[in-house]
């Protein structure tokens, strides 16, 4: 028999209509369909709306996962799916097992029509469960598609397809009768773990537009041990911001608010890029602010240097 690890931590697929009020919220785990030849243990260790998830919660998930890997083979986690990105990408920096770990939840609740949670905990537990899956990493199946925990995202707020990421999806599950067919497009990858026994830290983001002159950053920096600045294009910003950076002495990392694509110091003008990280800025490469966000939170919890912070998100390939 194989075992299989289903840690269920709330979300639209364990929610129903609300008893009490309006709308509906999180309240009974799914049931994970029976699977030949395969014993399922369920953990419940907080039922939460993703939006209520916070570092702590995914440290303590990733702690679970290290307890339960050597007695499964297999570990699927649902999750709300407003924040699972995040939790998948903390996983995958956490996370020192190599036993699968394969995240879902669902768009539609238990109670709607068409509700996709019993589906997608199929497809997580057949993917975490199939050979091929080993040594991949945290993993997030949705809709059938198989994501790797750095690039997947949230792109739509209400479609049951509601992941998607550049480049796209790493592999794919589909079924020939009751037979699952999974294939991955992709090399598995070495990964390195990080090991914090709190994340303590506090990062905030902050969010360019057109017309910003540094509204909000001065308090951001004050309460903050670092930043991370959604920023323009390829990491670009107005050039109020550039004096502003040069005065920081904690680390501040550059994404993009693009939806794809690296960041990369091309421009030589007051808040380009290239001046930016000449200040010291911290460019995120392919990683979105609030997965940039939970690096940079992770390594200020271990007690990084700016220095040693750059030289993880510079050399190392997420
Ligand atoms: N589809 C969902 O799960 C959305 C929900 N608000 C959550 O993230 O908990």
């Amino acid at each position: 028999m194989k075992r299989l690890a289903v840690i269920h931590t709330g979300g639209t697929i364990a929610s129903r209509p609300n008893p009490h009020g309006p709308g509906v919220t999180p309240q009974t785990p799914p049931s994970v369909p029976g699977l030949p030849g395969v014993t399922v243990s369920d953990h419940q260790p907080f039922t939460l709306p993703s939006p209520h998830v916070t570092p702590a919660h995914m440290l303590a998930l990733a702690q679970l996962i290290e307890t339960l890997a050597p007695t499964h083979d297999a570990v699927v986690v649902t999750h709300g799916t407003d924040t699972l990105e995040e939790t998948a990408f903390a996983l995958h920096l956490l996370l020192r097992t190599e036993t699968p770990v394969v995240l879902t939840g669902s768009m539609r609740h238990a109670e709607a029509l068409s509700w996709d949670g019993p589906g997608n905990v199929l497809d997580a537990a057949q993917i975490a469960l199939h050979p091929a899956t080993a040594g991949r990493g945290p993993l997030v199946a949705f809709g059938g598609d198989i994501f790797d925990a750095r690039t997947v995202t949230k792109v739509h707020s209400t479609a049951v397809d509601a992941f998607g990421g550049y480049p796209g999806p790493i592999g794919r599950i589909d079924r020939v009768g009751e037979t699952p067919q999974v294939r991955f497009f992709a090399s598995p990858e070495p990964r390195q773990a990080f090991t914090p026994s709190h994340l303590g830290a506090r990062v905030d983001i902050l969010y360019a537009y057109a017309g910003w002159t540094g509204e909000g950053y001065a308090e951001a920096e004050a309460r903050a041990d670092g930043l991370v600045i959604a920023a323009l294009g390829t990491g670009n910003l107005p050039g109020e911001l550039l004096p502003l950076i040069q005065a920081t002495c904690k680390p501040v990392v550059i994404a993009t608010r693009t939806h794809a694509g690296p960041v990369i110091p091309v421009y030589g003008y007051a808040g380009g890029g290239a001046t930016l990280v000449e200040a010291g800025a911290i460019p995120a490469s392919f990683l979105n602010a609030h997965k940039a966000r939970i690096l940079l939170l992770v390594l200020l919890s271990l007690g990084y240097s700016r220095d040693a912070i750059r030289r993880v998100f510079v050399d190392d390939p997420f």
